[in-house]
Order: C-alpha cells, then sequence, then structure tokens
C-alpha cells in the first residue's frame, strides 16, 4: 500500500483516487473548496463532478496541502492544466523529497508553451525520474463506475514507470508502462482540440464520415507534431493517441466534444464556458497547440481553425468548409 495525495477533486482527480484506493492505497485528495472537504468526507461522494459514486473508505479529504503531502510516495496532479503553475508553486516546498510527481492533465500552457511535466519540472525541481503521467482513454464517469479500461503511464525512468504501473492497477483499470513521456502529453493534449473539432461536425448535423475524417486526419497532424518534438510516433498509434482521440471523440461524455457541439449550434465561446464549472482543456489549448506547431514549423490547419472558430473568427461551417477548400496534397504530407 503506498500514501497517495491527490491534488483536485474535480471529476479525473476524483475517479482517479478511486483507481487508487480499489488498487490499495491509501489516498488524501486535496480540494480547493472546503465544502467538497466536507462532502466527500461525510458523505462520501463528490455530487458536483461525479454524482450517484460511492468513494471507498480509505479516500479522505482535505483542504490542507500539509497534510494531503505528509509522508506521500506519489503527488498526483489534477488541476485544470492553465492553474497548474500557480497551485503547484504554493505546495512545492511541501512535498517530500523522494515523492514521484504523477500528472494526469492534458493540457500545454499558454505563454510558455510547455507541456506539464516541464511546469512541474521547473516548478519542484524534481528530475525526470521523478515525473510521470497518465493519459489514455479515461472518461471519468466511466472509470468512476468501474468499466473496463486501459491506460498509459509514461515516466523517462523505466523503474518508476513499472511503479506507477503497479500503483494504478486495479481490478478495473489496467496500466500500460511507457518511456515516452512527450508522446503521452501531447496526443492527451491534442485529442481535446480535435474533439472540439468533431464535436463543432456533430452540432452542424453532419455524420460519420466527417468525423471519421476529422479523426484521422487529426491523428496525422498529432502525430506530426508530436514527432517533431521528439515522440516516438508508435505512442500516437496506441492508448494515449488513438485510444484517447476515439474515446474523446465518440463519447457525449467528453466535455471537449460536447463543448464543440455546442459552438457548432451556433453558441460563442463565452457563452459556453459561462454555462459549466467544468474544464474544456482544448478551448485554451488550441492557442498553446498552434503556438508550438508554429513553432515547429508543422503544418496544423486542423488546430488553426479549431483555434480560429473558438476565437469568434470563423463560423463552424465555414471551418469545415475551409478545410475541404484547402489545396489537395499527399496523404502522407
Ligand atoms: N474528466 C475526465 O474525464 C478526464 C480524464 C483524463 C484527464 N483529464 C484531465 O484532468 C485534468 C483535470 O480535469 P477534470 O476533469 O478533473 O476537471 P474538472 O473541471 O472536473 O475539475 C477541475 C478541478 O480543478 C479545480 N480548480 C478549478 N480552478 C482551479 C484553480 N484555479 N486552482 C485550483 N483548482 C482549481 C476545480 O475546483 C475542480 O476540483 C484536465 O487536464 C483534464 O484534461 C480529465
Ligand atoms: O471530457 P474531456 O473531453 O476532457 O475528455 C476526458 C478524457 O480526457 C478522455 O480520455
Amino acid at each position: 500500500m503506498s500514501k497517495v495525495a491527490v491534488f483536485g477533486a474535480g471529476s479525473w482527480g476524483t475517479a482517479f483516487s478511486i483507481v487508487l484506493a480499489d488498487a490499495g492505497n491509501d489516498v488524501t485528495i486535496w480540494a480547493r473548496r472546503e465544502d467538497v472537504c466536507a462532502t466527500i468526507n461525510d458523505s462520501r461522494e463528490n455530487p458536483d463532478y461525479l454524482p450517484g459514486i460511492e468513494l471507498p473508505p480509505v479516500i479522505t479529504a482535505t483542504h490542507d496541502p500539509e497534510l494531503a503531502l505528509a509522508g506521500a510516495e506519489f503527488v498526483v496532479l489534477a488541476v485544470p492544466s492553465q492553474k497548474l503553475r500557480e497551485n503547484l508553486t504554493q505546495w512545492a516546498d511541501l512535498i517530500p523529497r523522494d515523492a514521484v510527481l504523477v500528472s494526469l492533465m492534458k493540457g500545454v500552457e499558454l505563454g510558455t508553451l510547455k507541456r506539464m511535466s516541464e511546469v512541474i519540472a521547473e516548478v519542484t525541481g524534481a528530475g525526470p525520474e521523478r515525473i510521470g503521467v497518465v493519459s489514455g482513454p479515461n472518461l471519468a464517469m466511466e472509470i468512476a463506475r468501474r468499466e473496463p479500461a486501459a491506460s498509459v503511464v509514461a515516466c523517462a525512468d523505466d523503474v518508476v514507470a513499472k511503479r506507477l504501473r503497479d500503483l494504478c492497477h486495479s481490478p478495473a483499470f489496467r496500466p500500460y508502462s511507457s518511456a515516452d513521456v512527450v508522446g503521452c502529453e501531447l496526443g492527451g493534449a491534442y485529442k481535446n482540440v480535435i474533439g472540439l473539432g468533431v464535436g463543432m461536425a456533430v452540432g452542424l448535423g453532419f455524420g460519420d464520415n466527417t468525423t471519421a475524417s476529422v479523426i484521422t486526419r487529426g491523428l496525422a497532424e498529432t502525430a506530426r507534431l508530436a514527432t517533431a518534438l521528439g515522440a516516438d510516433p508508435m505512442t500516437l498509434m496506441g492508448l494515449a493517441g488513438l485510444g484517447d482521440l476515439v474515446a474523446t471523440c465518440s463519447s457525449p461524455l467528453s466535455r471537449n466534444r460536447s463543448f464543440g457541439e455546442k459552438l457548432g449550434r451556433g453558441m460563442t465561446t463565452e457563452e459556453i464556458t459561462a454555462s459549466t464549472r467544468m474544464v474544456a482543456e482544448g478551448v485554451k489549448s488550441c492557442s498553446s497547440l498552434l503556438d508550438l506547431a508554429n513553432r515547429a514549423e508543422v503544418y496544423a490547419p486542423i488546430v488553426d481553425h479549431v483555434h480560429a472558430v473558438v476565437e469568434g473568427k470563423m463560423t463552424a461551417a465555414d471551418m469545415l468548409s475551409s478545410l475541404i477548400d484547402r489545396d489537395t496534397k499527399s496523404e502522407r504530407d
């Protein structure tokens, strides 16, 4: 049994805490809101994010980071990507020096264009052997219901990747280890943007040919950028690439796909953002991924077009027409 601190009591932080508890660990969740801590501790539920799911007794919640981190062997981070730096800066000095930091987040920081593992390294000073990533087709509500699913746990250090694998292998959750942190993180961040694009197509009333085309060309685009930035292209064919893309783009549970669907029906980014408390990471990461692609001189037309719709500079209908109108080219280019 390991002692794990999970920072973030949203959908995924809470669902992954269930996985960790089912895998035999002692889990303390840090929640930003004290009322959420009280509800988790008293009612064994987190109704704002996972209504109807009973939390195992080994999960407790606290608003005190020091309490959450005392003796933690693993520190799991599950706050919105754009909020990681400001939060982690406050917690960094409290983190035990030998604890492994694990990112559950799927985004790229605006401005710095850093992946979450890079932000963690910068803020905490932890080396690559202390930083891991979990990414795969893992819609929180399905995981919380213990529906069978697989995922990838990546760390540059093979021994640590295997420790992470053991840490979260539960009766319903099967992790595979990998050394490709870059591929896993970029696969996870990029699929959110492709999910927005697919949602737009669905919102416009288009069918499976359109969505399959966006998904497949989205995967090509993801692999193009990720490999240019050092990823193994095979990672993008696996659970953290294709697997996550399929789950996000097929599921009405996906916040990114749902957000895109509303854009496709004519709502604005501001209207949709105001109507939900949950994070759709692609709305911000489309901007950082576009900047990352431009910096690496990688052609990224889907991210470019999704970004234009999110920014209100193009309608979803014009986006799809414009993507079709482009000069034709080889499928492999
Ligand atoms: N929900 C999923 O199915 C899922 C699955 C895999 C990965 N992820 C990734 O996990 C990360 C977290 O997503 P989530 O689904 O748990 O989001 P969520 O919207 O369900 O919850 C976000 C949590 O962060 C907290 N939060 C919001 N603003 C904050 C701030 N300024 N400082 C600190 N905490 C703040 C909220 O109170 C909430 O507890 C995202 O990067 C997401 O892409 C989500
Ligand atoms: O609800 P989404 O769109 O953030 O997707 C959740 C997970 O990342 C799916 O693996």
